[in-house]
């Protein structure tokens, strides 16, 4: 059995505030100093699109389906126990899914360094500075309640997509972050992009987690003894193969947080796509939608390409795949028309 001790981080963070991109520049940079990381995943649709891309010797566990605040925390435990033991990582990272409640996350890490020597070291909130600064002056809403909670609990924040704001919302920002969290380190970035060595470095902390915890616990976030989840699940045509498969998820909460109304489809194209006309598909997404991400073919190449759209931003990049993948979609958001999004996909479709 390992008797080093393994230092856990919890990435957090609203949908598609930047987690993958930073948690791929921590991969990068683990590498090349010869660290061991392991991973975990969570994502609230049953396909872990960015998980498809990481290099084949990292182990990964995936948390799918759900998110690992309310649903499966047990299941965390399990996993982080299970890496720990059969993989003796150097360091545990754990990408949580943008609605998760962090809080719920640390105590599953903590559940875990029960049964094997693991450590909770940091949690590091990222943040879409565009998304926030809009909830702050809306003001009100579950999605702004979210990302205050995750801020709150964070022992470093990275304000990231800077780039997409004017300077002097740079520090209303930072005056917000700093009314939420004054004992966090700030990092301000754009794609992610500061030395993963800060993130590693001992966080002078006024404040133990736990007690963090027990200041929110009047908060409205799941625990075992009040979380009750009715999870509808409605397989339409989903096989094996993966052929021509959708589903979707609802998630329903009796305490009115955000998992309340969340729909996750995914679709698995048959065929290719054509780049032109689905380019013009996400950017009539409705607003209802609010993160989508996938694995696309296009016609016009023979390339696949990974898409993303977060909080209106359209982003595709070539991707060459190390293991074979799947050619899927994940929409995440609140209220919109499945059967809609489910009918433009199908006819964007193509054949060969
Ligand atoms: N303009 C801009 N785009 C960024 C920045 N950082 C990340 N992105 C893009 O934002 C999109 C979402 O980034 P991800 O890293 O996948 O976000 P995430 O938090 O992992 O998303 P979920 O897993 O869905 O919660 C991608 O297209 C990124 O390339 C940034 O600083 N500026």
């Amino acid at each position: 059995m390992n008797e080093k001790v393994v230092p856990v981080y919890v990435i957090t963070g609203f949908l598609g505030s930047g987690k993958s991109t930073l948690l791929n520049r921590i991969l990068t940079d683990a590498k090349a100093k010869g660290l061991k990381p392991a991973i975990v995943m969570n994502e609230v649709g049953d396909v872990n699109v960015e998980g498809q891309l990481i290099e084949k010797d990292i182990p990964m566990s995936e948390v799918l389906g759900g998110c690992i605040c309310c649903t499966s925390r047990g299941d965390l435990g399990l996993e982080l126990v299970q890496l720990a033991q059969e993989h003796e990582p150097d360091v545990i990272w754990i990408e949580s899914t943008g609605i998760a409640q962090p809080l719920e996350i640390m105590e599953g890490v903590t559940e875990a360094s029960l049964y094997a020597k693991l450590e909770l070291r940091n949690v590091i909130t990222v943040v879409d500075a565009r998304h926030l600064l809009d909830r702050l002056r809306i003001g009100t809403g579950k999605t702004l309640k979210l990302m205050k909670e995750q801020i709150r609990v964070a022992s470093f924040i990275i304000l990231n997509k800077t780039d997409l704001v004017q300077e002097q919302d740079l520090l209303e920002l930072q005056e917000a972050i700093k009314d939420l969290n004054a004992y966090a380190r700030l990092a301000l970035t754009t794609n992610a992009e500061l030395d993963p060595d800060l993130l590693y470095a001992d966080i002078e902390h006024n404040r133990s987690f736990e007690q963090e915890a027990s200041e929110h616990k009047d908060d409205e976030h799941c625990t075992h003894e009040n979380c009750s989840h009715e999870h509808e699940h409605e397989h339409h045509d989903h096989n094996h193969e993966h052929e021509h498969s959708y589903h979707n998820h609802s998630h329903a909460h009796k305490h009115g947080t955000l998992h309340d109304h969340v729909n996750v489809v995914t679709y698995y194209f048959k065929g290719k796509v054509d780049s032109v006309v689905f380019e013009a598909f996400l950017k009539q997404l409705p607003q209802e939608i609010y993160r989508a991400k996938g694995i696309v073919a296009f016609q016009d190449t023979a390339s696949l390409f990974l898409f993303q759209y977060a909080y209106r931003e359209i982003d595709f990049l070539r991707i060459t795949p190390q293991k074979s993948v799947n050619n899927v979609a994940v929409f995440i958001g609140e209220g919109f028309s499945q059967a809609d999004l489910l009918n433009q996909l199908e006819q964007l479709d193509i054949t060969n």
